[in-house]
């Protein structure tokens, strides 16, 4: 069994620990310098608060804010034939490579790690097959130049952000006009993930798919009108264009660092 590492244990490290430990596929060591993250994945890892147990691992990955990375990447002391994979947003594989000797990839994941729904993107000049594997076992991947680093943390990094936000409008909107809030959420949350699975299963186009459920003198096509006429799209691309924005001004600032 591949034995990974998982440093820093917040929001993002401990939904990948959470997610290899459902999948079965990976021996796990949680690593946090802060005790009450480590307690949150105690059940489904080995946990330690030393950085050099959690180094000794195949492959390393590290889940701490990027301001701190470099430094953490540092103290690691890796070696060639380990692998580190860097979630970082925002630093640049470039800025990481001068502080280690392991084969480095750098990937975006995202929240759905948790549940083995994640979303990811990752580059490098060859993945290597040890990382395809962890990426796999908890979501799906895509392989994208660096270039397009900041693009895809915007969409599928800070994705679930804007996905959560849309479903709480969904929910909002069926409480005033009567749900339940439970139920309401729970039917706007079932429709975006039954939405989105038949998305990933169709052949046809998301135009195609709006099509289908567009009754003529219907319902939908009352609402799409009203979704059409709007700008709610450009909503939307502002929203990842800001967030792709900051993911590049991120790497900037660790640049002047
Ligand atoms: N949150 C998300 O949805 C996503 C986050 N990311 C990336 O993942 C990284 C982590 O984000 P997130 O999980 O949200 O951040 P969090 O702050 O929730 O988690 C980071 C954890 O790392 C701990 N930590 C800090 N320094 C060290 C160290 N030297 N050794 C071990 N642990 C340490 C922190 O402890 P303490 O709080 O005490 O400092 C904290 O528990 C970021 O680089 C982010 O860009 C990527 C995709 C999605
Ligand atoms: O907000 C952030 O910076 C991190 C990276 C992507 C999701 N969360």
């Amino acid at each position: 069994m591949v034995r990974a590492s998982v440093i820093g244990c917040g929001n993002m490290g401990s939904a990948l620990v959470r997610g290899l430990s459902e999948s079965g596929t990976h021996a796990v060591t949680a690593c946090d310098v802060d005790p009450a993250a480590l307690e949150t994945v105690e059940d489904c890892a080995e946990t330690t608060t030393d950085p050099s147990v959690a180094a000794e691992a195949d492959v390393v990955v590290v889940a701490i804010k990027p301001g701190l990375v470099v430094d953490v990447v540092d103290d690691l002391d890796l070696s060639p034939d380990q692998i580190l994979v860097s979630f970082a947003a925002g630093v640049p594989t470039s800025v990481l490579e001068p502080h280690t000797d392991a084969t480095l990839v750098r990937a975006m994941p995202n929240l759905a790690a948790e549940t083995q729904n994640m979303a990811a993107a990752v580059t490098g000049e060859t993945i290597p097959e040890e990382v395809t594997t962890l990426l796999g076992a908890v979501g799906e991947f895509v392989e994208v130049e660096e270039s397009q680093m900041d693009i895809a943390t915007a969409v599928n990094g800070s994705g679930p952000a804007f996905v959560f936000y849309l479903i709480g409008a969904m929910r909002d909107a069926g409480v005033d006009a009567g749900l339940e809030p439970d139920d309401a959420e729970v039917l706007a949350a079932q429709t975006f993930k039954g939405a989105a699975e038949t998305v990933l299963r169709s052949e046809r186009s998301i135009e195609e798919l709006i099509d289908a459920v567009c009754s003529p003198k219907g319902t939908t096509i009352e609402g799409m009108e009203v979704l059409w006429d709007s700008t709610a799209d450009e909503a939307v691309a502002d929203a990842v264009g800001a967030a792709e924005q900051r993911s590049a001004e991120l790497a900037a600032d660790i640049d002047d660092d």
